[in-house]
This record gives C-alpha cells, structure tokens and sequence, in this order.
C-alpha cells in the first residue's frame, strides 16, 4: 500500500449527551476515493468537520499529509480544501470576486488564469459579475466546487458535493471530479447520500452507522458480502438493521 494521506485514530466527538462519532479508525491511501456513508445523523459532517479543523474532537487523533491536525494543522491546511453545504460565501461579492479573495487566501499564483480555467471547467462564465446571492442553489454548487478546486488541493473533503444539482449538472461534475482527481493525484474523503456518485466515484466506502464504522470495503465487495445488487440495497439493509436494533 501506497503512503497514507488521511490517517484517524480513535477519534471521538461528543455534544454533551450526544455522542456523534464514537471512536473511529481509518485511513485513506494517497491517491484514493473513499466515501463516508451513512443515514441521517451517523456523523459524516462532524467527521469531515474535525477532520477540517472545524470542531475539536473529543478525542482521538487524525493526521492529514502527515500533519496532526489537532496540535497543529497550518501547515496542511494550503495543500487541501473542501466543500460543505453548511459554509456560505459572501452574498454581496460577485462570483468573481469571492474566486479571487479565496484564490489570494489560498496564494494562487496565476489567478487570472486559474478562475479562467475554472470558470470554463464548471460552466460559470455567464455568472462571474453576478452577486453570489442572487445565484440559484445549483449554481452556488458549482461556485462551491470551483472554490474547492482553486488550490489544486491534494486532499479534497466534500460533504454532498453534488447534493442541490440537477442529474445532467451533477453528471458533468462527477466528471470533473474524476478527471481532476486522475491527473492531479489528489486524495478525496466524500460525504454523500447518492450512491450511484459513491460507486462510480469512490474506490472504498466506510460505513458509519450511529458515530461507528460498521463495515468498509470496495463498493462491489459490500454489494457481494451482503448479497445485493447494488450499494443502495447495501445501505438500505444497513439502515433497516439499525431501525430494528433500535426499536428492542
Ligand atoms: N452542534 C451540535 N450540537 C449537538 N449535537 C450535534 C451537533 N452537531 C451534530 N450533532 C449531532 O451529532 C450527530 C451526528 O450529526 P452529523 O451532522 O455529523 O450527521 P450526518 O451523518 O452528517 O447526518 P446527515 O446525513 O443528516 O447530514 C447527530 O445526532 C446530530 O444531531
């Protein structure tokens, strides 16, 4: 196996009583897809959110290109970025304008020619001098996935990436998604409830089923151990099980 670009420990996080993510471990070999799956609440976005930086864990460690990022995790943070349905721009600036302060934040060089080339990618030509809050759902989505790229990040973490999108916008994404992370090498951790996305995507899955890893494998693989015909199948029994347990 290949280095380790995203590697957790134990990690934990607790609000008061609710217990989000309850000591989990795994890792993410450079260079690989892998998707968090899980229900309503099994604490995808709170992993993603620790793993940013975002929420302090409980407990636990997590080392993202070999940073800790609990200590430390400045020296990670330009080489990586992310795109989350619960982080706004601001509404005021254009889409042009909002490209630019995160390219500068993120000390693009070539600017420019960077928001160009993402621009064109992401189909946001005709919407660079509109104010970001006039934009629909979907065309903020875009914006989003733009701004996630700008660094050329060599971990991506997306928590729904395509989740506001229509099929064809959403298709035309996941190929860009692809693409990028076929020539750039990039490692990417992804949150999503489409399983389709997860199984054209994602080269491993982990499932999370109320804050723990209840199984992970190759996407085909789970479809097989479970005796399905498709990942939804898988994560439907997975959910349904959890609903009986609960209901003792
Ligand atoms: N700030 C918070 N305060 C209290 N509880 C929280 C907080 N954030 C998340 N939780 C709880 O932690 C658990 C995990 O939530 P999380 O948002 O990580 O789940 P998720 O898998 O992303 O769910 P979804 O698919 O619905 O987005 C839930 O029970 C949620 O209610």
């Amino acid at each position: 196996m290949g280095n380790l670009a995203i590697e957790v420990c134990r990690l934990s996080k607790r609000f008061n009583s609710v217990v989000a993510v309850d000591g989990i471990s795994f890792s993410v070999p450079q260079g690989s897809t892998c998707a968090l799956l899980g229900g309503n609440g099994a604490g995808k976005t709170t992993t993603l959110a620790m793993l940013l930086g975002l929420l302090l864990p409980t407990s636990g460690s997590i080392r993202i290109l070999g940073v800790d990022m609990v200590r430390n995790r400045y020296p990670a943070l330009s080489r990586m970025n992310f795109t989350s349905p619960y982080v706004d721009l601001p509404h005021r600036l254009t889409v042009k304008q909002n490209l630019d302060v995160y390219a500068r934040l993120y000390g693009v060089r070539h600017r420019s020619a960077r928001l160009r080339t993402l621009a064109e990618s992401f189909d946001l030509e005709t919407l660079m001098d509109r104010a970001y809050g006039s934009l629909s759902a979907g065309q903020r989505t875009r914006v989003a996935l733009a701004k996630a790229l700008l660094n050329e990040p060599e971990v991506l973490l997306m928590d729904e990436p395509t989740a506001s999108l229509d099929p064809a916008s959403a298709d035309t994404i996941r190929t860009l998604l692809k693409t990028y992370q076929e020539q750039s090498g990039a490692t990417v951790l992804l949150a999503s409830h489409n399983m389709q996305e997860v199984e054209r995507l994602c080269d491993r899955v982990l499932m999370l089923k109320q804050g723990r890893i209840v199984d992970q494998d190759t996407p085909a693989m789970l479809v097989q151990k479970y005796g399905r015909e498709s990942l939804e199948q898988v994560f439907i029994d997975i959910a349904r099980d959890q609903d009986r347990r609960s209901a003792y």
